[in-house]
């Protein structure tokens, strides 16, 4: 993808166990559809390892951090905060905007799990809506992502992968890239 100001996720509360399916998504779907980097909170240990492991076998580049620090981490963000929440303003009214501003400056995203306190709201420059229905962090930011990068992040190439995944019409193709594109085959419909 072309080179552009830094885009990193902020996962904003965690509660172990309960939310370690969804941060590791957040996390999952920040590296996958062309953010930069994720931040976690300090306690989702289990959601940090499991990103890294996919990183580190399905390519980069990619940061996973932990921080103790959410709010110091919105606050002296050097670029600007883009706050998802279904009470924001409506996605398709402030994209434009939001693009043109990322062409300059890095761009912090910021998703919740549990209640997101008033600070949050306010210290952000755009809290924004993907649609004003409740869903979930997951789906905000990945539609939120294709329409900051337009479209682009599905044609990122990753590097320093130890697989990778041949895009076939039926089944489920995987090259091991050290081993020389080894393909290991398997049948469709057979679990992950
Ligand atoms: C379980 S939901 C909580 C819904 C929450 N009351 C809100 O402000 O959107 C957890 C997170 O999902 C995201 N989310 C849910 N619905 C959304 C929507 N329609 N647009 C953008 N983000 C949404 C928000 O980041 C929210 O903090």
């Amino acid at each position: 993808m072309q080179s552009h100001p830094e885009v990193a996720v902020l996962r904003y509360g965690h509660r172990p166990g309960r939310d370690d399916r969804m941060t590791t998504h957040v996390g999952l779907t920040a590296r996958a559809l062309g953010a930069d980097r994720v931040l976690f909170p300090d306690n989702a240990t289990q959601a940090a390892e499991t990103v890294r492991d996919i990183t580190g076998r399905f390519g980069g580049p990619f940061d996973v951090e932990r921080t103790t620090e959410l709010n110091a981490t919105i606050e002296d963000w050097p670029g600007v905060v883009v706050h998802l929440t279904m009470y924001g303003e409506q996605l398709q009214s402030v994209d434009d905007e939001i693009r043109t501003t990322h062409r300059e400056e890095p761009v912090l995203v910021v998703v919740g799990g549990e209640k997101v306190p008033g600070d949050v709201y306010e210290a952000a420059d755009w809290n924004v809506g993907v649609t004003n229905q409740p869903h979930s962090e997951v789906a905000g930011l990945a539609v939120f992502l294709d329409r900051l990068f337009d479209g682009r992040e599905l044609e990122q190439g990753y590097e320093n992968a130890e697989r990778r995944v041949i895009p076939e019409e039926l089944g489920k193709h995987v090259v091991d890239v050290e081993d020389g594109d080894h393909a290991e085959g398997a049948a469709a419909g057979d679990g992950d």
